[in-house]
């Protein structure tokens, strides 16, 4: 099962409601060319057409709001989406129409359980320049509440924010108060040559509005997402395609912070191989779902001390520097545990690697008890990480600690790599794999796979397509270990995702034998695929 698109089986139907650009490189032609791409159903409303070249607009004719409703009902009726990409709205009763139509069905979608991501690309002028709706002034408020994330360029933010944004401070007010006035997330792109702070590099600011699935800290956290600018004139499309590429990912089932993340990526290497076909700028090539970690953004969280995106160059000379202890030998079958009398039994019965999991940081023995497990770690030659408690972790020399994302913002990872110890980090998402990469840990921890009752879990359980997609992101850089529901059952299918190492609690736990199921579930783990 190394091919992870062998897994998505059904392909979730993506709605783009925009304009049709007679040239191909932008519109509704990108979108449908994008969302094909990354194996979706691509469903089209079409709200204007246009005689455009790679040069020139030559006219604009919108469609009727008889026809776009019709399109709107027909499809809504035997195709219903599961998410939508809403480009070029021609005018303000197109605006109203689509905003009244949207939240009528929203109400029926709601009764129904489902929740359909809304993406808008507030789209005004083409790439050559050449204006595309009518009347600057379009209004979009009537949208408010009924938008998953709003795309803005930076210039449309200036548009619609009615303010120049020239710098890093104004964009970030900005793309706030556009994020409260509109009650969505909000992505500003750098992308195109704007002012003087975002032309070195490509940053684009997310700000999150209460995003759904996502770790509690990152909910309303903002984030410069920074790549290397890609040096083409070929960038007919760029902003179709991102924000089509972020409603097909979302159709797939990825929270909205991996679907920015993967749809950077995969505008990224669009843009990398994009090719010229008229006299003007061309258009982005179609390069499937993002497989090389090297096309996804550095991910920084925006503080109040420090608003500035990273500069590449220098984060990355950086990380290489500050890298943790590499895992020489497999983590192999990895016991979680709470105690030291399971821990003792566990080592005894074989295990190389376990970790000390105590969740009560007011447990009275909780020094006692790591000082226990560390030496007993020795005594079994076995590596012994330390949840959370990573002072005492350092106190005691363990060999690793194991800490959330959560656990990140509160601890000292220099005092840690400075004592050598290990550290695996977990990770719910693309996103997070990220952000967790961008320390260089020892491993990345990635889950839960499957349901589990064991912790109360912000995010849904991620299943084996996601884990086959983040393992083929991340081979060959360091280790991923799945967590969460993996028991005897399930292990092979976890195996065959090819991740490298599985960590379990209640499979052992919870056996009336744990010395036994050790034996049992190290025994499978081992064997050859
Ligand atoms: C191997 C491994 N993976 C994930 C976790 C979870 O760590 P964290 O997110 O910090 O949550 P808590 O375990 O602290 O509740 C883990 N402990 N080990
Ligand atoms: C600590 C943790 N982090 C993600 S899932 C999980 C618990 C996994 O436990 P189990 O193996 O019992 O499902
Ligand atoms: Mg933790």
């Amino acid at each position: 099962m190394a091919n992870p698109d062998a897994l998505s089986v059904k392909r979730p139907i993506v709605w783009t409601i925009a304009g049709s650009d007679s040239g191909g490189g932008a519109g509704i032609q990108a979108d449908l060319a994008t969302m094909s791409d990354l194996d979706t159903h691509a469903c089209s409303v079409i709200t204007a057409v246009t005689a455009q070249s790679s040069v020139t607009v030559a006219l604009v004719e919108s469609v009727s709001s008889k026809m776009l409703l019709s399109q709107l009902d027909t499809l809504a009726s035997d195709l219903p989406p599961a998410a939508i990409k809403i480009g070029l709205l021609a005018n303000q009763s197109q605006i109203d129409l689509l905003a009244n139509w949207l939240a009528k069905q929203r109400t029926n979608w709601l009764q129904l359980g489902i929740k359909v991501p809304v993406i808008l690309d507030p789209v005004m002028v083409a790439t050559c320049g050449d204006a595309l709706a009518t009347g600057a002034g379009l209004d979009f408020s009537p949208f408010k509440g009924l938008l998953t994330l709003i795309t803005p360029n930076v210039s449309e933010l200036a548009v619609l924010a009615a303010t120049e944004l020239s710098s890093v401070e104004a964009c970030i007010l900005a793309a706030k108060n556009l994020s409260e006035t509109l009650s969505t997330s909000v992505l500003a792109k750098g992308g195109d040559n704007g002012p003087a702070w975002c032309q070195q590099q490509a940053n684009d600011l997310l700000v999150c509005v209460g995003v759904d699935g996502i770790s509690d800290k990152h909910q309303w956290q903002s984030f410069w997402l920074s790549s290397k600018r890609v040096e083409t004139a070929n960038n007919h499309g760029t902003g179709c395609t991102l924000s089509s590429a972020i409603a097909a990912v979302m159709a797939h089932g990825f929270v909205l912070n991996d679907a920015v993340v993967v749809a950077k990526a995969y505008v990224n290497a669009g843009l990398k191989a994009s090719y010229q076909v008229g006299l003007g700028p061309g258009c982005l090539a179609r390069t499937a779902w993002p497989q090389d970690l090297g096309e996804f953004p550095h991910v920084k969280m925006v503080s109040t001390s420090e608003p500035k995106p990273v500069l590449l160059e220098t984060s990355q000379a950086k990380a290489s520097d500050k890298g943790f202890k590499r895992i020489d030998e497999a983590l192999g079958l990895y016991p979680v545990v709470a105690d030291l009398d399971i821990l003792e039994t566990l080592l005894k019965a074989g295990a190389k690697t376990i970790q000390l999991r105590i969740k009560d940081p007011n447990a009275a023995d909780l020094e006692q008890s790591i000082i226990q497990a560390i030496s007993l770690g020795r005594d079994y030659q076995a590596r012994v990480f330390i949840n959370d408690h990573w002072q005492l972790a350092i106190k005691h020399q363990a060999y690793g600690v194991h800490l959330g994302q959560e656990d990140l913002i509160a601890s000292n990872l220099a005092q840690l790599q400075s004592a050598n110890l290990a550290l695996g980090l977990s990770s719910h998402s693309y996103f997070e794999i990220l952000l967790a990469n961008q320390h260089q840990p020892s491993y990345i921890a990635f889950g839960h796979i499957f349901p589990t009752t064991t912790k109360v879990m912000p995010s849904k359980p991620q299943g084996l397509a996601k884990l086959a997609r983040y393992v083929s992101l991340m081979k060959g850089e360091l280790p991923i270990v799945a967590i969460g529901g993996i028991d005897a059952t399930t292990l092979a299918s976890v195996k065959a995702t090819l991740v490298d190492d599985v960590a379990v609690v209640r499979a052992l736990t919870q056996a009336t034998d744990p010395q036994a199921a050790f034996k049992a579930l190290n025994k499978a783990w081992q064997a050859e695929v």
